[in-house]
């Protein structure tokens, strides 16, 4: 199970999320409590080792402004959230990163439909750490496809059993106040997910 750690913003937690076995690791380019500027997002990716995504997450920016962000942190994957055409993921081919599609239950769940790499499905506030009925995918979304929405160390078990996904992806389920991460938490989620 593919596993990501969202909206860390500092070394200590990017160290843990690394040494407890996390496959991608995000850094929220967009409006956020967890917001880090291209150039700090650099600094915390520099410390990541190649075997671990680095993702850019942003929401409704334009591809321009996706591109230059992405080039000046140096991130190997690009997560877009905001109901995007399909124009922008070609837009962004060129790049030669990952590009992740991040939607709600109600769009086309086929991964690679947009000609993304992986799809994420999530709740429709990204990032509030919202639940919402993750079994009500199960079998409609293909592929390479991440959940996320309101998981944590708690529920994510049961969640990846009543939806199916590919991986699982993390944010406000692995801090203490909204925008703080918690190493403990972060631990405890990859242990929950791998046993
Ligand atoms: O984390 C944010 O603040 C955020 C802001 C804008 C777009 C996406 C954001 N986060 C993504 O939301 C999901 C799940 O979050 P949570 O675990 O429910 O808090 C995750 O993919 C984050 O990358």
């Amino acid at each position: 199970m593919f596993v990501k750690i969202c909206g860390l913003s500092q070394a200590e937690h990017v160290a843990t999320a690394v040494g407890a076995g996390a496959d991608a690791i995000g850094f929220v380019m967009t409006r956020s409590p967890r917001r880090v500027t291209p150039e700090r997002a650099a600094e915390l990716a520099a410390e990541v080792p190649g075997h671990v995504l680095t993702v850019g997450v942003f929401r409704g920016e334009d591809p321009e402004t996706v591109r230059a962000a992405a080039l000046t942190s140096g991130v190997r994957a690009v997560q877009l959230h905001g109901r995007h055409p399909h124009a922008d993921f070609t837009a962004l081919k060129d790049l030669g990163v990952t590009l992740i599609r991040a939607v709600d239950a109600q769009a086309d769940l086929r991964c690679g439909a947009y000609d993304e790499d992986l799809l994420l499905v999530d709740a429709p506030h990204a990032g509030s750490g919202e639940q919402w009925d993750w079994g009500a995918v199960r079998g409609r979304a293909s592929g390479r496809w991440m959940l996320a929405g309101g998981l944590a160390p708690g529920n994510v078990r049961a969640a990846i059993e009543a939806a199916g996904p590919w991986g699982v992806d993390v944010s406000s389920g692995v801090e203490s106040a909204p925008g703080v991460k918690d190493s403990r938490l972060i631990e405890e989620f990859l242990r929950s997910v791998r046993g």
